[in-house]
């Protein structure tokens, strides 16, 4: 992290805009040579579902594992509500126990059942008593609509139940966001719809999120935002009519061109 970057004023949200709940301005990330986000900004207000679209590379991962603070930014500000997460002198696991992460590949430890693996942080981590902690667990399971399972193994859930149970564990927390990372992307297509549903569901509460995905019919009915990232910028963003209907730029067109065949 460069240490002057907090100076630049210009990386200060002006209050007139009125306040997102997670700011990204100015944030690069570099691995090498290799320049992965480069000047890339980005707010989300509460509430909103973000979707982040772009080609394999453009860094979406990395922006998703740059706000979990899973990696490191070389340079920018990424404030969570209000406060700047990447200030070295904060405890990475109590910020990130404001973010819930869901990853493309569940995660799930399979020796525990699947109301252990959803009560594991809570009781390790966040020190709730055990019975406080079974009964966020079964609310949560209940949200994602596997209550029935919750003294299943993971390997006898299908994909989908498994990625639901991913979802369960991150929101237990209670979140102030959640990153959502090509979610769907290992599953097969017949199960795609039902985490997908669960995704619709959760918005519909208010939760906030940021999802990156290839799943454009998602994009088109959830997001209320979709920004086309491009070489680590953000190099279109709108309503999903604007940038999936009318995009004004010739790559975004070109990359939805690509992907709907
Ligand atoms: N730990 C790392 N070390 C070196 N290079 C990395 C690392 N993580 C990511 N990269 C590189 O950064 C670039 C952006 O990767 P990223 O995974 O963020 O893209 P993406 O948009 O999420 O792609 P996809 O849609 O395939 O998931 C890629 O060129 C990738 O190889």
């Amino acid at each position: 992290m460069s240490p002057g970057r907090l100076k630049d004023p210009s990386l200060r949200h002006p209050p007139s805009l009125g306040r997102p709940l997670l700011s990204v301005r100015g944030v690069r990330k570099a691995f090498g040579e290799h320049v992965v986000l480069d000047d890339l900004s980005l707010d989300v207000h509460a509430h909103q579902v973000v979707v982040l679209i772009g080609a394999s590379g453009s860094g979406k991962s990395t922006l998703l594992r740059c706000i979990d603070l899973l990696e490191d930014v070389d340079d920018g500000v990424i404030e969570l509500e209000g406060q700047d997460i990447t200030d070295p002198r904060l405890d990475a696991n109590a910020v990130r126990a404001r973010i819930g992460m869901v990853f493309q590949a569940y995660n799930l430890f399979p020796h525990l059942r699947v109301i252990d693996n959803v009560t594991l942080a809570p009781r390790l981590v966040h020190r709730t008593p055990p019975e406080q902690a079974r009964a966020d667990a079964l609310a949560v399971l209940d949200r994602v609509g596997l209550a029935a399972k919750a003294q299943a193994f993971p390997d006898e859930l299908s994909g989908g139940q498994q990625q639901r149970v991913a979802i369960a564990r991150a929101l237990v927390a209670k979140p102030a966001v959640m990153l959502l990372d090509e979610v769907t992307s290992a599953l097969d297509p017949e199960l795609v719809g039902e985490v997908l549903s669960l995704l619709t569901e959760l918005k519909a509460t208010g939760l906030t999120m940021v999802v990156a995905t290839h799943e454009m019919g998602f994009a088109r009915e959830v997001a209320d935002e979709v920004c086309f990232l491009h070489e680590g910028r953000v190099h279109e963003r709108g309503t999903p009519a604007q940038v999936l209907e009318n995009p004004r730029e010739e790559r975004t067109r070109e990359f939805l061109r690509r992907i709907t065949g």
